[in-house]
């Protein structure tokens, strides 16, 4: 039974849906909701762009379950796989109290959200609580003004514009004038989300779980073919190239080279990240890039795990033989390509 309104309300099973352009903090906040006592049992599902998975060494060891789904994105190849784990969780449901997916930077939340309402089963038992979007401050423009060919949409418009929520991150990054433009420009594309502004995805977590925000009506007014338009056209210039690489890196090297690389190519390299094997580092070297951005810090230790470092460039005209010489060139004992 879908039931009448009050009953769907209570008896649904809460799903929120993270998204948010590549790097704009999302797993950051993931982190957050897994870590705070917040008495949920949460089950979350976790969609990541990129040749090779490195979201799983991110997310913090947590007792909630965690679901990946790495072979594709979210709102169009791997929608089937999304019905079918929500499909295992519907079974299970006595084992937690909200449901989370987290989607990859370049998804376009609509077709998510509309899982929600076409299919018969999950709309029965699962109930949409809210899009909660994040938004890099240093970063949107640029990503709102990215020209893209005619039919294919801008992922970080419709991430706006299907918001009922907006944590606007990174706020550390701007000042008050270049934070009020960024302010302007979400309102120009959504008006009745609130914004909260956050550093590292600091927010109250009532704030964006369990909000009964999703509003189809206002999904409809955006989209009229909301609930029938299955087809969209993501950037297809936007690819990743993922390089693992046995041996040990030498972090003077591989600072230079990162620091040259995205100095040069940061405005095409959307996002880069990285698991990585240092020599003389008995833990893992954690490298994050947001177009040139980039820090790295310290993760899990190796232990006995054989040290091989996997990182994955996101972005545009990427080459990939000049990124793997690079990574290679930065090796304590250089290794001739394979
Ligand atoms: N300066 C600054 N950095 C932040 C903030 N929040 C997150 N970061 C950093 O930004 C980088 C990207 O954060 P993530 O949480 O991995 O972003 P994401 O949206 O999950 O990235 P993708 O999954 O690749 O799309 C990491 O290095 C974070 O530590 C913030 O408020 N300020």
């Amino acid at each position: 039974m879908t039931g009448g309104v009050v009953g769907a309300a209570t008896d649904k099973v809460p799903v929120t849906v993270l998204t948010g352009f590549l790097g704009s903090g999302k797993t950051t906040l993931l982190n957050r909701i897994l870590t705070e006592q917040h008495g949920r049992r949460i089950a979350v599902i976790e969609n990541e762009f990129g040749e090779i998975g490195i979201d799983d060494a991110l997310v913090i060891d947590a007792e909630e379950e965690v679901f990946e789904m790495n072979n594709g994105c979210i709102c169009c190849t791997v929608r089937g796989d999304l019905i079918r784990i929500l499909g295992t969780l519907m079974r299970r449901k006595d084992r937690f109290d909200h449901i989370l997916i987290e989607t990859t930077g370049l998804a376009d939340p609509a077709p998510v959200a509309q899982t929600f309402f076409m299919d018969d089963e999950i709309g029965s038992q699962l109930r949409l609580d809210g899009i909660i979007t994040l938004v890099d401050a240093a970063h949107l423009i640029q990503h709102l003004d990215d020209e893209r060919p005619e039919g294919v949409e801008n992922e970080a418009v419709e991430q706006i514009a299907f918001a009922d929520r907006i944590v606007l991150n990174k706020t550390d990054l701007v000042d008050a004038d270049q934070l009020a433009e960024v302010r302007r420009r979400i309102g120009e594309i959504n008006r009745l989300a609130d914004v909260h502004e956050a550093v590292q995805a600091a927010v109250d977590l009532d704030a964006v779980l369990d909000v009964g925000g999703f509003d189809l009506t206002r999904a409809l007014d955006l989209d009229p073919a909301f609930m029938t338009d299955t087809e969209h056209q993501h950037d297809l210039t936007v690819t990743s190239v993922g390089i693992e690489l046995p041996g040990e890196l030498v972090i003077e090297q591989l600072n230079d080279w990162l620091g040259e690389l995205l100095a040069e190519k940061g405005v095409d390299i959307f996002r880069s990240k990285g698991i990585l094997a240092v020599r003389g580092m008995p833990e893992r070297y954690v490298f994050q890039g947001v177009h040139m951005l980039f820090d790295g810090t310290q993760g899990e230790p190796w232990g006995t795990a054989e040290r091989v470092s996997r990182a994955v460039f996101i972005g545009r005209d990427l080459d990939r033989a000049e990124l793997e010489a690079g990574l290679r060139g930065c090796l304590a004992v250089p290794v001739p390509a394979a």
